[in-house]
């Protein structure tokens, strides 16, 4: 039985040298807690700029916790969660609001204003968060939208488009602020097949092409293999991190049987099929 007092790590989950860039965000030996119910404990991670890092592990371990917790909405018990090396809650709000502008997130729906066209939606926090004039917001809109193949839907409302395109819209916004990290909470949620695919497709060319960073919520295994360059998988009942690594990783060679049971269940699934 692997000792579940550390992680099992395929690498340093501090380290510096290898992948695209040095480390974004990083927390070391962070507790999250509501009140005094503890989700999560003993949390140590670095996300490399201009990486995909998955947050990975069963139902209600605390991924979306710990994904709220990374974008500014959860205060660690304990613990330090830095950015670019500056601690995020040392400094006041005015600075953390400041901080926050680097952030994007994508919600599991999409979280568009349903009585606002898609252009008004994506227009939105430019009007609230900069001093741009209406001709630059719209051009800003335009492009943000053309981003992710939506540039013809401007003038459709949430209601007239499809639960991919809902998606790719709710993108658009988060990328409006030119944000340098973006967060995603299980985005192939209800979607086909074919229609995460694409969407996988665009999340990569957002790291490879804006250089952005990522971090995504998945149950999704097929896509985290495919996007994911490093990870942290959580576990429910010993309330803490159990391994480190890419989803590639702690598939093929993470020794925790949990983990190792997880990573496979759909290469299992398919070998038990008569
Ligand atoms: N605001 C809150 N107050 C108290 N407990 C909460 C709160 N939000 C979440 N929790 C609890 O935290 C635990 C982790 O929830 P979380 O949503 O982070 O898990 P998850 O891994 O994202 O789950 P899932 O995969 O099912 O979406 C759950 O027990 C949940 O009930």
């Amino acid at each position: 039985m692997q000792d579940r007092s550390s992680p099992s790590t395929l690498h340093d989950p501090h380290a510096t040298e290898t992948g695209p860039g040095g480390p974004v965000l990083t927390m070391k030996d962070v507790t999250l807690a509501f009140g005094p119910k503890i989700i999560q404990s003993h949390i140590d991670l670095s996300v490399r700029r201009g990486s995909i890092f998955a947050v990975m592990g069963g139902s209600g371990c605390g991924k979306s916790t710990l994904l709220k917790s990374m974008i500014g909405l959860l205060r660690p018990s304990c613990g330090t969660f830095m950015l670019d090396g500056e601690d995020y809650w040392a400094g006041n709000d005015r600075r953390r609001t400041e901080l926050n502008h680097r952030f994007g997130v994508l919600f599991q729906n999409g979280a568009l204003w349903s009585s606002m066209t898609l252009g008004e939606n994506v227009a939105l926090p430019l009007q609230m968060f900069t001093a741009l004039d209406s001709a630059s917001i719209r051009q800003m809109v335009s492009l943000k939208l053309a981003l992710v193949g939506l540039l013809d839907a401007i003038d459709l409302m949430p209601s007239e488009i499809s639960g991919g395109m809902r998606k790719r819209a709710g993108l658009a916004r988060a990328l409006a602020l030119d944000p340098d990290i973006l967060f995603f909470d299980e985005p192939s949620a209800g979607l086909d097949p074919i229609t995460s695919a694409r969407l996988d497709d665009l999340i990569l060319n957002l790291r490879d092409g804006l250089g952005a960073t990522i971090v995504i919520v998945s149950h999704e295994l097929p896509s985290l293999f495919r996007i994911a360059d490093d990870g942290i998988f959580l576990d429910a009942v010993s309330k803490r991190p159990i391994a480190h690594g890419s989803p590639k990783q702690l598939r093929d060679r993470c020794t925790d049987p949990q983990v190792h049971a997880f990573m496979n269940r759909q290469r299992n699934e398919k070998d038990s099929r008569p």
